[in-house]
């Protein structure tokens, strides 16, 4: 069966997907149950010269935590921060927006076991807390392990109870990283009195959503803090959100999405590489390459380095994605590419080079290309890429949807997971899921974040094998969906065993609960009724195809997209 005949008879349908702004609820009030007690100061009254207690962010996160509307959620990060002195408002935008790695810490679970006994009164203050975490995260070699433990120990030794409670659940990864990014940006711009596009723009430019917070509010008035929004621009060196792609169940769809082919719109068709997605930067000699995630990896890509050395330009930023090539040029399974790029090691790096592709310009010789239509981004791609063309990604533009489709039937011959579809006409929108990009891949996939892992038996006899698998729901928590110990290689096996021991929060002697931090990518045959499990679906026939490193929990697949396939599946 043609691939693509296969993706229209599976369980996807055009035009299902999209809708309004997620899980906005007009009855909401526009505050919440956990409305904070405190007065509002407003911006021109912010304390200037206290420090932010932990107790206000704590109280803050647990209110979080007991609201369900976003509206009401935001009216509460605008309290906080307009009560946030200045100097802490980039310590609260982290810990409440996910940018704290917290494992980083080298705090396990484990450890927060024995608490001791709490503080009557609230003295800790944010930067305290802030710092204790940065000394423990600092801390290497012997004597590490008690130097940490005396260190946590006074940290929650002056905490009261429910700054206990917080600050466990920031440790274990319950209070999620990286889910209130989105809402954090709004509530920066009404805290701020600007238009939220401003701040969701320089967030996207800064790659970053502490600076930008910080700039925002410590502004004086709203229009010194549109100035201070606009100063974020594009700047070689310093990598922007990438900008992501919604997907269509075909080719056809994803024309439609992105342009009006009956008038003629164009749309550019793109080879979907299976690799790591890489945006490179460089200023003369100088290249940095950054991952979906902006880690920069460029002392493990001498490879990448070289040939973007080599392009004839001396201040540009590419799009692209990288992977390993066999000798006919075709991509070798992504496990193998993946491997490639967290590997340091010289002589893995040696052997098997990474070859990058580019699929977009954001600069060129002091012009800055985010805000032109792709076509000329690409013109700019093209004319960087004259004498090394291999370096670009099979298109095509057209409005022509079997024109798309003959394409797409050859990116898959030629060993690529699918293609996606661009409007011709579109800027690039960092950090954007929107509707100019659209990808169409043949096989169903879907990231989820893993709950659980029972321990293995027979001949896993040691190890932690199944796993239990959940899709996001909307209020930040997850819908469990089925369990899988398909499509596990040996090697997976030794390394899931070692990360969910990493990430274990109990275990009963069989299943391990753990934290829910690590996406796995999950190929299934289709979504069905079930009463075994909550959300009333599970995924038929659901086994492994790779743990996603680049992405957080944060980014895995809603419980929403998983009915959307279930409502497809029955007509
Ligand atoms: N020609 C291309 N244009 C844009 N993105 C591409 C292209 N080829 C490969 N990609 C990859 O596809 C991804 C776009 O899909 P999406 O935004 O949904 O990210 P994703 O969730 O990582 O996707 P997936 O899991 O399907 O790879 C990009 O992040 C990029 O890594």
């Amino acid at each position: 069966m043609d691939p693509w005949e296969e993706v229209r008879a599976s369980d996807e349908r055009p035009g299902a997907r999209g809708g309004g702004p997620a899980g906005r609820d007009p009855r909401d009030p526009e505050r919440g149950p956990g409305r904070l007690s405190t007065p509002v100061a407003g911006v021109g009254g912010r304390v200037q010269d206290a420090r932010m207690l932990l107790a206000d962010v704590a109280a803050t996160s647990s209110a979080l935590g007991a609201t369900r509307s976003r509206l009401a959620k935001r009216a509460l990060l605008v309290d906080l921060l307009r009560r946030t002195p200045p100097a802490d408002v980039p310590i609260v935008a982290r810990y409440l927006a996910g940018e704290l790695r917290q494992r980083r810490t080298g705090l396990g679970w484990r450890s927060l076991r024995t608490m001791p006994p709490p503080a009557d009164e609230p003295s800790l203050q944010v930067a305290d807390v802030d710092a204790a975490f940065a000394r423990m995260a600092g801390l290497a070699g012997p004597g590490s392990g008690t130097a940490r433990a005396a260190e946590a120990a006074a940290l929650f030794g002056a905490a009261t109870a429910p700054e206990q409670d917080f600050l466990g659940r920031l440790v274990s990864g319950e209070v999620r990283q990286g889910a209130l990014d989105a809402l954090l940006l709004d509530a920066v711009a009404e805290a701020a009195g600007v238009p939220p596009e401003s701040v969701r723009r320089a967030a996207m430019l800064a790659g970053a959503t502490e600076p930008v917070a910080q700039a925002a509010l410590a502004a004086t008035d709203p229009s010194a803090a549109r100035e201070a929004l606009a100063a974020f621009t594009l700047e070689v060196g310093r990598p922007v959100r990438p900008m992501l792609a919604q997907s269509a169940p075909d080719v056809a769809a994803a024309l439609t999405t992105v342009a009006d082919v009956e008038d003629g719109d164009l749309a550019v068709v793109d080879a979907k590489l299976d690799g790591i997605r890489v945006q490179v930067h460089r200023a003369d000699d100088e290249v940095a390459v950054f991952t979906r995630s902006l880690d920069d990896i460029t002392a493990r890509v001498p490879e990448i380095v070289e040939q973007v050395r080599a392009l004839p330009a001396h201040r540009l930023v590419l799009d692209g994605e990288a992977l390993v090539v066999d000798g006919t040029g075709r991509p070798v399974p992504f496990q193998d590419t993946a491997a490639r790029a967290a590997s340091g090691d010289a002589e893995v790096a040696a052997t098997q080079l990474l070859q990058p592709f580019f699929f977009d310009c954001l600069h060129l010789d002091g012009e800055d290309l985010l805000d032109r239509p792709l076509t000329e981004r690409l013109a700019a791609l093209d004319r960087l890429l004259v004498d090394r063309p291999g370096l670009g990604v099979a298109r095509v533009v057209t409005a022509d949807p079997e024109t798309a489709l003959e394409h797409a039937r050859a990116v898959l011959a030629a060993g690529h997971e699918g293609v996606v579809v661009k409007a011709a006409g579109s800027s690039y929108e960092a950090g954007r899921r929107g509707a100019a990009w659209v990808k169409v891949k043949p096989r169903h996939t879907l990231d989820l974040v893993v709950l659980a892992v029972e321990r293995g038996s027979g001949r896993r006899q040691g190890l932690l094998s199944n796993i239990h698998l959940g899709a996001r729901d909307e209020h930040g928590g997850f819908v469990m969906l089925g369990k899988t110990f398909k499509g596990m290689t040996d090697e997976m096996l030794a390394w899931q065993t070692e990360r969910f021991r990493e990430l274990e929060m109990a275990d009963d002697g069989w299943v391990v609960t753990v934290r829910p931090e690590q996406v796995v990518e999950i190929a299934f045959d289709g979504v069905q009724r079930s009463t075994r499990y909550p959300g009333g679906l599970a995924l038929r026939f659901a086994r492994v195809l790779r743990y996603r490193d680049d992405k957080s929990a944060a980014e895995a697949d809603t419980i929403t997209r998983v009915r959307e396939l279930a409502a497809w599946a029955e007509g």
